[in-house]
Protein backbone atom coordinates (compact mmCIF):
# COMPACT_ATOMS: atom_id res chain seq x y z
CA UNK A 1 0.00 0.00 0.00
CA UNK A 2 1.26 3.22 -0.72
CA UNK A 3 -0.91 5.91 0.59
CA UNK A 4 -4.24 6.03 2.90
CA UNK A 5 -7.26 8.85 2.54
CA UNK A 6 -9.10 8.65 5.92
CA UNK A 7 -12.31 11.38 6.16
CA UNK A 8 -11.75 13.16 9.68
CA UNK A 9 -14.82 14.06 11.05
CA UNK A 10 -15.57 16.67 13.60
CA UNK A 11 -17.90 16.23 17.37
CA UNK A 12 -19.89 17.75 19.02
CA UNK A 13 -20.54 18.01 23.06
CA UNK A 14 -24.39 17.40 23.22
CA UNK A 15 -23.57 17.44 27.06
CA UNK A 16 -20.52 18.91 29.22
CA UNK A 17 -20.18 19.09 32.64
CA UNK A 18 -17.01 19.79 34.41
CA UNK A 19 -16.82 17.78 38.56
CA UNK A 20 -13.15 18.94 39.44
CA UNK A 21 -9.62 20.19 38.85
CA UNK A 22 -5.95 18.24 38.92
CA UNK A 23 -3.16 19.77 40.18
CA UNK A 24 -1.74 19.58 36.46
CA UNK A 25 -4.19 22.34 35.42
CA UNK A 26 -6.45 20.08 33.33
CA UNK A 27 -10.39 19.37 34.39
CA UNK A 28 -11.93 16.11 35.18
CA UNK A 29 -14.90 15.76 33.04
CA UNK A 30 -18.21 14.08 32.10
CA UNK A 31 -19.99 14.86 28.50
CA UNK A 32 -21.76 12.93 25.93
CA UNK A 33 -19.90 13.20 22.53
CA UNK A 34 -20.95 12.78 18.94
CA UNK A 35 -19.62 12.45 15.63
CA UNK A 36 -20.95 14.62 12.96
CA UNK A 37 -20.35 14.82 9.31
CA UNK A 38 -18.81 17.53 8.90
CA UNK A 39 -15.18 16.50 8.05
CA UNK A 40 -11.94 17.31 7.05
CA UNK A 41 -9.37 15.07 4.42
CA UNK A 42 -6.39 13.63 5.44
CA UNK A 43 -3.90 11.90 2.51
CA UNK A 44 -0.93 10.03 4.16
CA UNK A 45 1.49 9.10 1.57
CA UNK A 46 4.94 6.87 1.57
CA UNK A 47 8.19 9.12 0.08
CA UNK A 48 11.09 7.97 -0.61
CA UNK A 49 13.05 10.54 1.02
CA UNK A 50 13.07 9.60 4.65
CA UNK A 51 11.44 13.34 6.08
CA UNK A 52 8.19 14.89 6.57
CA UNK A 53 6.64 17.18 4.01
CA UNK A 54 3.27 18.32 4.58
CA UNK A 55 0.32 20.19 2.80
CA UNK A 56 -2.56 21.86 3.23
CA UNK A 57 -5.48 24.20 2.07
CA UNK A 58 -4.97 26.73 4.69
CA UNK A 59 -2.46 28.68 4.26
CA UNK A 60 -2.20 30.15 8.35
CA UNK A 61 -2.12 26.67 9.54
CA UNK A 62 1.50 25.50 10.56
CA UNK A 63 2.67 22.61 8.28
CA UNK A 64 5.61 21.56 10.76
CA UNK A 65 6.25 19.88 14.22
CA UNK A 66 3.31 23.23 15.49
CA UNK A 67 0.94 20.92 13.38
CA UNK A 68 -0.74 17.92 15.24
CA UNK A 69 -0.80 16.11 12.35
CA UNK A 70 2.73 16.14 11.97
CA UNK A 71 3.42 15.83 15.79
CA UNK A 72 1.60 12.72 15.75
CA UNK A 73 3.18 11.00 12.34
CA UNK A 74 6.54 11.97 13.64
CA UNK A 75 5.74 10.41 16.91
CA UNK A 76 4.81 7.17 14.73
CA UNK A 77 7.69 6.90 12.84
CA UNK A 78 10.18 7.42 15.63
CA UNK A 79 8.55 5.15 18.03
CA UNK A 80 7.86 2.20 15.07
CA UNK A 81 11.06 2.89 13.49
CA UNK A 82 9.51 3.73 10.64
CA UNK A 83 12.10 4.58 7.58
CA UNK A 84 10.05 5.59 5.12
CA UNK A 85 9.03 9.36 4.46
CA UNK A 86 5.36 10.43 4.47
CA UNK A 87 3.88 13.25 2.48
CA UNK A 88 0.85 14.47 4.18
CA UNK A 89 -1.78 16.39 2.39
CA UNK A 90 -4.40 18.10 4.82
CA UNK A 91 -7.81 19.11 3.84
CA UNK A 92 -9.29 21.65 5.87
CA UNK A 93 -13.01 22.59 6.34
CA UNK A 94 -13.31 22.39 10.20
CA UNK A 95 -13.25 25.71 11.07
CA UNK A 96 -10.35 26.02 13.66
CA UNK A 97 -10.54 27.57 17.31
CA UNK A 98 -14.46 26.34 17.31
CA UNK A 99 -14.58 23.41 19.82
CA UNK A 100 -15.80 20.88 17.06
CA UNK A 101 -12.02 18.95 17.62
CA UNK A 102 -10.60 20.06 14.22
CA UNK A 103 -7.38 19.54 15.04
CA UNK A 104 -7.86 16.46 17.19
CA UNK A 105 -10.06 14.46 14.61
CA UNK A 106 -6.95 15.36 12.23
CA UNK A 107 -4.26 13.80 14.25
CA UNK A 108 -6.76 10.79 15.56
CA UNK A 109 -7.20 9.80 11.86
CA UNK A 110 -3.38 10.30 10.78
CA UNK A 111 -3.02 7.74 14.25
CA UNK A 112 -5.36 5.52 12.50
CA UNK A 113 -3.71 6.52 8.91
CA UNK A 114 -0.29 5.52 9.96
CA UNK A 115 -1.19 2.18 11.59
CA UNK A 116 -2.90 1.40 7.90
CA UNK A 117 -0.27 2.67 5.60
CA UNK A 118 2.80 0.82 7.61
CA UNK A 119 0.76 -2.18 8.70
CA UNK A 120 1.43 -2.07 12.00
CA UNK A 121 -0.95 -3.94 13.88
CA UNK A 122 -1.75 -1.85 16.61
CA UNK A 123 -4.64 -2.39 18.64
CA UNK A 124 -7.54 0.24 18.90
CA UNK A 125 -6.02 1.03 23.10
CA UNK A 126 -2.58 1.47 21.99
CA UNK A 127 -3.43 3.88 19.22
CA UNK A 128 -6.08 5.72 21.91
CA UNK A 129 -3.16 5.78 24.70
CA UNK A 130 -1.01 7.47 21.39
CA UNK A 131 -3.78 9.85 20.66
CA UNK A 132 -4.25 10.86 24.13
CA UNK A 133 -0.26 11.80 23.96
CA UNK A 134 -1.27 14.41 21.92
CA UNK A 135 -4.90 15.77 23.34
CA UNK A 136 -7.94 15.07 25.51
CA UNK A 137 -10.21 14.22 22.42
CA UNK A 138 -8.05 12.79 20.57
CA UNK A 139 -8.72 9.17 22.03
CA UNK A 140 -12.94 9.93 21.33
CA UNK A 141 -11.98 10.78 18.05
CA UNK A 142 -10.24 7.48 17.24
CA UNK A 143 -13.56 5.93 17.96
CA UNK A 144 -16.11 8.18 17.19
CA UNK A 145 -19.83 7.47 17.37
CA UNK A 146 -21.84 8.29 20.71
CA UNK A 147 -20.18 8.50 23.61
CA UNK A 148 -19.74 8.85 27.10
CA UNK A 149 -16.52 10.59 27.76
CA UNK A 150 -15.17 10.87 31.47
CA UNK A 151 -11.91 11.05 33.10
CA UNK A 152 -10.25 14.07 31.42
CA UNK A 153 -11.95 13.11 28.42
CA UNK A 154 -10.26 9.80 27.73
CA UNK A 155 -12.35 7.37 29.47
CA UNK A 156 -14.99 5.93 26.66
CA UNK A 157 -18.69 4.76 27.21
CA UNK A 158 -20.15 3.73 24.28
CA UNK A 159 -23.98 3.95 24.68
CA UNK A 160 -26.71 3.22 21.66
CA UNK A 161 -25.82 5.31 18.56
CA UNK A 162 -28.51 8.48 18.71
CA UNK A 163 -31.14 9.03 16.09
CA UNK A 164 -29.87 11.00 12.84
CA UNK A 165 -30.13 14.79 14.00
CA UNK A 166 -30.49 17.92 11.43
CA UNK A 167 -27.71 20.23 12.44
CA UNK A 168 -26.54 23.32 11.92
CA UNK A 169 -23.27 24.78 12.91
CA UNK A 170 -22.21 28.65 13.17
CA UNK A 171 -18.50 29.43 13.32
CA UNK A 172 -18.02 33.26 14.95
CA UNK A 173 -15.67 35.49 13.55
CA UNK A 174 -13.82 35.55 17.01
CA UNK A 175 -12.27 32.08 17.50
CA UNK A 176 -11.39 30.72 20.84
CA UNK A 177 -8.51 28.77 22.66
CA UNK A 178 -9.64 25.82 24.73
CA UNK A 179 -7.13 26.67 27.13
CA UNK A 180 -8.27 29.96 27.65
CA UNK A 181 -11.77 28.74 28.85
CA UNK A 182 -10.01 26.29 31.00
CA UNK A 183 -8.47 28.34 32.56
CA UNK A 184 -10.98 30.90 33.76
CA UNK A 185 -13.41 28.50 34.82
CA UNK A 186 -14.00 28.34 38.14
CA UNK A 187 -15.43 24.94 38.84
CA UNK A 188 -16.95 25.51 42.77
CA UNK A 189 -18.69 27.93 41.28
CA UNK A 190 -20.86 26.37 38.84
CA UNK A 191 -24.39 27.12 39.44
CA UNK A 192 -26.06 25.12 36.75
CA UNK A 193 -24.61 20.98 36.09
CA UNK A 194 -26.18 19.84 33.12
CA UNK A 195 -27.71 16.17 33.77
CA UNK A 196 -25.65 14.19 31.93
CA UNK A 197 -27.83 10.95 32.81
CA UNK A 198 -30.86 12.33 31.40
CA UNK A 199 -29.44 12.90 28.03
CA UNK A 200 -28.00 9.64 27.84
CA UNK A 201 -31.67 8.44 28.85
CA UNK A 202 -32.80 10.60 26.20
CA UNK A 203 -30.95 8.87 24.08
CA UNK A 204 -31.32 5.44 24.35
CA UNK A 205 -35.26 6.31 24.05
CA UNK A 206 -34.82 8.26 20.82
CA UNK A 207 -36.95 10.51 23.06
CA UNK A 208 -36.11 14.23 20.76
CA UNK A 209 -37.98 16.27 23.96
CA UNK A 210 -35.56 15.09 26.35
CA UNK A 211 -32.41 15.08 24.00
CA UNK A 212 -33.19 19.09 23.66
CA UNK A 213 -34.07 19.71 27.41
CA UNK A 214 -30.53 18.55 28.56
CA UNK A 215 -28.42 19.88 26.26
CA UNK A 216 -25.77 22.04 28.34
CA UNK A 217 -22.33 22.76 28.64
CA UNK A 218 -20.81 24.43 31.83
CA UNK A 219 -18.35 26.01 29.95
CA UNK A 220 -20.71 28.65 27.76
CA UNK A 221 -20.71 30.37 30.82
CA UNK A 222 -16.63 31.36 30.59
CA UNK A 223 -17.37 31.94 26.79
CA UNK A 224 -19.91 33.94 26.77
CA UNK A 225 -18.52 36.30 29.23
CA UNK A 226 -15.33 36.45 27.44
CA UNK A 227 -17.00 37.00 23.64
CA UNK A 228 -20.77 38.07 24.34
CA UNK A 229 -21.25 37.43 20.15
CA UNK A 230 -21.43 33.48 20.88
CA UNK A 231 -24.02 33.99 23.26
CA UNK A 232 -26.02 36.50 21.10
CA UNK A 233 -25.55 33.74 17.95
CA UNK A 234 -26.75 31.31 20.11
CA UNK A 235 -30.37 33.36 21.09
CA UNK A 236 -30.14 33.34 17.05
CA UNK A 237 -30.18 30.13 16.36
CA UNK A 238 -33.11 30.17 18.92
CA UNK A 239 -34.87 32.38 16.94
CA UNK A 240 -34.57 30.57 13.65
CA UNK A 241 -37.13 27.92 14.79
CA UNK A 242 -34.22 25.27 16.32
CA UNK A 243 -35.27 23.12 18.64
CA UNK A 244 -32.55 23.61 20.51
CA UNK A 245 -28.90 24.96 20.29
CA UNK A 246 -25.63 24.83 22.42
CA UNK A 247 -22.26 25.81 21.61
CA UNK A 248 -20.01 23.28 21.28
CA UNK A 249 -16.91 22.19 23.74
CA UNK A 250 -15.00 25.20 24.63
CA UNK A 251 -16.44 27.32 21.45
CA UNK A 252 -16.69 29.41 19.61
CA UNK A 253 -19.27 27.42 17.35
CA UNK A 254 -22.75 27.19 18.22
CA UNK A 255 -25.06 24.36 17.15
CA UNK A 256 -29.07 24.13 16.37
CA UNK A 257 -30.91 21.05 16.33
CA UNK A 258 -33.73 21.15 13.84
CA UNK A 259 -36.98 19.23 13.13
CA UNK A 260 -35.66 18.35 9.10
CA UNK A 261 -32.60 19.70 6.80
CA UNK A 262 -34.93 22.48 5.18
CA UNK A 263 -35.39 24.36 8.14
CA UNK A 264 -31.73 24.30 9.31
CA UNK A 265 -31.29 25.68 5.55
CA UNK A 266 -33.73 28.45 6.23
CA UNK A 267 -32.16 28.85 9.89
CA UNK A 268 -28.66 29.00 7.94
CA UNK A 269 -29.65 31.67 5.27
CA UNK A 270 -30.48 34.14 7.95
CA UNK A 271 -27.39 33.61 10.74
CA UNK A 272 -24.99 34.03 7.57
CA UNK A 273 -25.82 37.87 7.44
CA UNK A 274 -25.61 38.78 10.83
CA UNK A 275 -22.08 40.90 11.40
CA UNK A 276 -20.81 38.68 13.84
CA UNK A 277 -20.78 34.70 11.89
CA UNK A 278 -18.28 33.90 9.72
CA UNK A 279 -19.52 30.64 8.43
CA UNK A 280 -22.24 28.39 8.77
CA UNK A 281 -22.81 24.17 7.60
CA UNK A 282 -25.75 22.48 7.71
CA UNK A 283 -25.26 19.02 8.58
CA UNK A 284 -26.21 15.51 10.13
CA UNK A 285 -24.79 13.34 12.97
CA UNK A 286 -22.97 10.50 12.23
CA UNK A 287 -23.04 6.76 13.26
CA UNK A 288 -21.48 3.46 11.80
CA UNK A 289 -24.50 1.31 11.69
C1 LIG B 1 -13.51 21.28 25.35
C2 LIG B 1 -13.34 19.89 24.77
O1 LIG B 1 -13.13 19.98 23.35
C3 LIG B 1 -14.65 19.12 24.98
O2 LIG B 1 -14.71 17.95 24.20
C4 LIG B 1 -12.19 19.14 25.40
O3 LIG B 1 -12.37 19.01 26.81
C5 LIG B 1 -10.83 19.78 25.08
O4 LIG B 1 -10.03 18.80 24.57
P1 LIG B 1 -8.65 19.16 23.78
O5 LIG B 1 -8.83 20.37 22.95
O6 LIG B 1 -8.23 17.88 23.12
O7 LIG B 1 -7.71 19.52 24.99
P2 LIG B 1 -6.11 19.51 25.06
O8 LIG B 1 -5.53 19.88 23.73
O9 LIG B 1 -5.66 18.23 25.71
O10 LIG B 1 -5.88 20.70 26.10
C6 LIG B 1 -6.06 22.06 25.76
C7 LIG B 1 -6.21 22.88 27.01
O11 LIG B 1 -7.45 22.60 27.69
C8 LIG B 1 -7.24 22.27 29.05
N1 LIG B 1 -8.05 21.07 29.38
C9 LIG B 1 -8.32 20.14 28.44
C10 LIG B 1 -9.07 19.01 28.74
C11 LIG B 1 -9.51 18.85 30.08
N2 LIG B 1 -10.23 17.78 30.45
N3 LIG B 1 -9.23 19.80 31.01
C12 LIG B 1 -8.50 20.91 30.68
O12 LIG B 1 -8.26 21.76 31.54
C13 LIG B 1 -5.78 21.96 29.23
O13 LIG B 1 -5.31 22.50 30.41
C14 LIG B 1 -5.12 22.61 28.04
O14 LIG B 1 -4.59 23.85 28.37
N1 LIG C 1 -4.44 19.84 12.15
C1 LIG C 1 -4.80 20.97 12.75
N2 LIG C 1 -5.99 21.55 12.46
C2 LIG C 1 -6.38 22.67 13.09
N3 LIG C 1 -5.64 23.33 13.98
C3 LIG C 1 -4.46 22.81 14.32
C4 LIG C 1 -3.97 21.61 13.72
N4 LIG C 1 -2.79 21.33 14.27
C5 LIG C 1 -2.51 22.30 15.14
N5 LIG C 1 -3.49 23.22 15.18
C6 LIG C 1 -3.53 24.41 16.05
O1 LIG C 1 -4.50 24.17 17.10
C7 LIG C 1 -5.27 25.33 17.40
C8 LIG C 1 -6.78 25.07 17.34
O2 LIG C 1 -7.06 23.75 17.22
P1 LIG C 1 -8.50 23.14 16.93
O3 LIG C 1 -9.04 23.58 15.63
O4 LIG C 1 -8.38 21.69 17.22
O5 LIG C 1 -9.34 23.84 18.08
P2 LIG C 1 -10.77 23.54 18.49
O6 LIG C 1 -11.66 23.59 17.29
O7 LIG C 1 -11.10 24.47 19.60
O8 LIG C 1 -10.74 22.02 18.96
P3 LIG C 1 -11.07 21.35 20.36
O9 LIG C 1 -12.53 21.08 20.36
O10 LIG C 1 -10.25 20.08 20.28
O11 LIG C 1 -10.61 22.28 21.43
C9 LIG C 1 -4.81 26.38 16.41
O12 LIG C 1 -3.98 27.26 17.09
C10 LIG C 1 -4.04 25.64 15.32
O13 LIG C 1 -2.98 26.40 14.79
Amino acid sequence: MKEVKRKARAKINLALDVIGKRENGYHDVRMVMQTIELHDKVRLKKIKSDKILMKTNLPYLPRDNRNLVYQVVEYMKTTYGIKSGVYIDLYKVIPVGAGLAGGSTDAAQSVLGMNELFELGLNIETMEEIGAKFGADIPYCIRGGTMIAEGIGEILTPIKPIMKLHLLIVKPKQSVSTAYVYGNLDVMTISNHPNIDAMVRGIEEDHMGQIVQNLGNVLEEVTFRGYPEVKMIKEAIFNNAALGALMSGSGSAVFGIFEDQGMAHQAAKKLKRLEEVKQVFVTTTYNVQ
